[in-house]
């Protein structure tokens, strides 16, 4: 197991998974500025390591995060100019774009608080598993901002519609795990002391299988939302024709014939 933590979060890499998660458990694992930034930069440089197949994004102390820093971020903000206003909140978008960018599936293990940026974290993973403790709160709209922060407006209805994300966005309200498995926000619930084990085993099975393609996928989900179906049939056409000259493609033929299970690579 390589230990690669960064300054403000940790990060356990074995067998091809990232095992990431906040460091600040006694604060309900906020985010600072810092933070943010350290975060956004680690999922840039993630997509071109080819050490790491997945990410298994983990709660700290019984919760996965309590949002901006209220210390921090939000007192600091009510201070600053447009200009650094726009520069922050940037930065914090950018920490999406890089999530959705990175060609790794990013299983998120959610338990406890998940607020604010926290629940952004959650809502640009590919995979969400929770407890049944866990509490998913886009809460933007309770500190006097609007629900549309980080693409939530853009990304939120493609999980649970349109008219669950705008209450969701509009009331700031807490959604419950029992809630969030029906509207196909969180994928399984599991009792928290299996929380951590069923996200890497999520994480493992999609290692184990043709990455390159997989980050083929991950593209294809996040740019065909805005293609048209005729768009959205000839990227995927290209992506595939890609993906046939891979060795992992060969490998699976070859697997195939000789009645054995294929062994993925990734090349
Ligand atoms: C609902 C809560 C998250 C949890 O409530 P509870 O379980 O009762 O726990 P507490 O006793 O309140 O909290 C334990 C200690 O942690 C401190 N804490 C909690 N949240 C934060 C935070 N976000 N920043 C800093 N510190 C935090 C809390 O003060 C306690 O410490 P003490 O014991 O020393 O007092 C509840 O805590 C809560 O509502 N927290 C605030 C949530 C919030 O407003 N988050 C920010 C939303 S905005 C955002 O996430 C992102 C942005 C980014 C983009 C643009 C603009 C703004 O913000």
């Amino acid at each position: 197991m390589i230990s690669t933590d960064t300054k403000h979060f940790l990060c356990r890499i074995e067998d091809g998974i990232a095992t990431v998660s906040l460091d600040r458990p006694e604060r309900k694992n906020p985010l600072t500025f810092d933070s943010y930034a350290e975060m956004r930069d680690w999922f840039r440089d993630l997509h071109y390591d080819d050490d790491v197949k997945a990410v298994a994004f983990a709660p700290n102390g019984g919760n996965f995060s309590s949002g901006g820093d209220v210390h921090d971020i939000i007192g600091p903000l009510t201070k600053m100019s447009m200009k650094e206003l726009l520069a922050f909140t940037r930065m914090t978008g950018d920490l999406v774009k890089a999530m959705v960018n990175c060609g790794k599936p990013i299983i998120a293990a959610l338990d406890g608080v998940c607020v604010g940026a926290g629940a952004i974290i959650a809502m640009a993973s590919d995979i969400r598993i929770a407890t049944p403790e866990t509490k998913t709160a886009f809460l933007f709209t309770r500190v006097g901002l609007a629900g549309c922060d980080m693409g939530a407006c853009a990304i939120l209805p493609r999980i649970i519609g349109q008219g669950r994300a705008a209450e969701l966005l509009y009331t700031g309200r807490s959604m419950s795990a029992e809630e969030g498995a029906a509207w196909g926000f969180h994928n399984k619930v599991v009792a928290a002391d299996e929380l951590l084990a069923e996200a890497q085993s999520w994480a493992t099975r999609i290692a184990a299988g043709p990455n390159f393609g997989h980050m083929m996928t991950k593209t294809m989900l996040a740019q065909e939302w805005s293609m048209s179906i005729e768009q959205a049939i000839e990227a995927e056409a290209q992506a595939q024709a890609i993906c046939m000259q891979t060795a992992d493609f060969e490998r699976a033929y070859q697997a195939f014939v000789k009645k054995e299970k294929p062994l993925f690579q990734g090349d």
